[in-house]
């Protein structure tokens, strides 16, 4: 089961600039792939394709033949889930943190201590600290049983030893499990000592004389 893009062009609207043009990777499974870039460059856009939370207007995106998406007949969810950089946005302000793990599935036992200690599920969004609400939405993340993560600066916001806390726990998480990661940065060192290979958007992009026009 891979995740595959291949040659994927997208832009915001019919008429706008592209932002992803023409772009293909692949991601392993229990591989974390690093996706360097230039603020504004399209990462995180390209991300979303790859989530199949937008659709591109050329190319293809799959999992194992099939584009990512929910299946919510057999209510099974996306076999790629995305975490974003900020984490306390992605939270709603009025649910404790038990209760946003108990929407994502979590029984008992379900979260790793060591992802989310015990003694937060019975706190707000902001009673916990910003490495804390990261660690929640990683557990939420994996409570869905990903194939894939797509992990969009998930560290940005965070000081250099939380930083390293949530890398150790995630890619302990997704080696156990198998669970193959693209890591989205613009942070070439943090990517050099997380990914198993780190890929630079800008070369991901179509050469000149294959540039679509209009
Ligand atoms: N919903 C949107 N509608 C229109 N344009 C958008 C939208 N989202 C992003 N863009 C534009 O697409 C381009 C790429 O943005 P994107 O967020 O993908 O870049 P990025 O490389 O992830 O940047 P950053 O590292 O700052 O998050 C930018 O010019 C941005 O303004």
């Amino acid at each position: 089961m891979t995740l595959l893009a291949e040659d994927v062009w997208f832009r915001y609207g019919r008429r706008g600039p592209w932002v992803v043009r023409g772009a293909s990777l692949t991601v392993a499974p229990g591989e974390v792939v690093g996706l360097h870039g230039p603020s504004g460059a399209g990462k995180s856009t390209l991300g979303r394709v790859l989530a199949g939370l937008v659709r591109p207007q050329r190319g293809r995106v799959e999992v194992d033949g099939a584009p990512p998406r929910p299946d919510r007949r057999a209510g099974r969810p996306n076999p790629v889930q995305v975490v974003h950089q900020h984490a306390h946005l992605a939270m709603d302000p009025l649910w404790k943190v038990g209760a946003v793990l108990a929407e994502a599935g979590a029984g008992a036992g379900a979260v790793d201590p060591a992802l989310v200690p015990p003694e937060l599920l019975d706190r707000f969004p902001h009673e916990i600290s910003g490495g804390e609400a990261q660690r929640v939405n990683l557990a939420r993340a994996l409570l869905a049983g990903p194939r894939f993560v797509v992990a969009d600066e998930i560290s940005a916001s965070l000081d250099a030893i939380t930083q390293a806390g949530v890398w150790r726990l995630l890619l302990a998480e997704v080696r156990a499990r198998g669970i193959g990661v693209l890591a989205i940065s613009h942070d070439g060192p943090l990517l050099e000592a997380v990914a198993d290979r780190v890929l630079d958007f800008a070369d991901l992009a179509a050469s000149p004389d294959r540039v679509v026009t209009g």
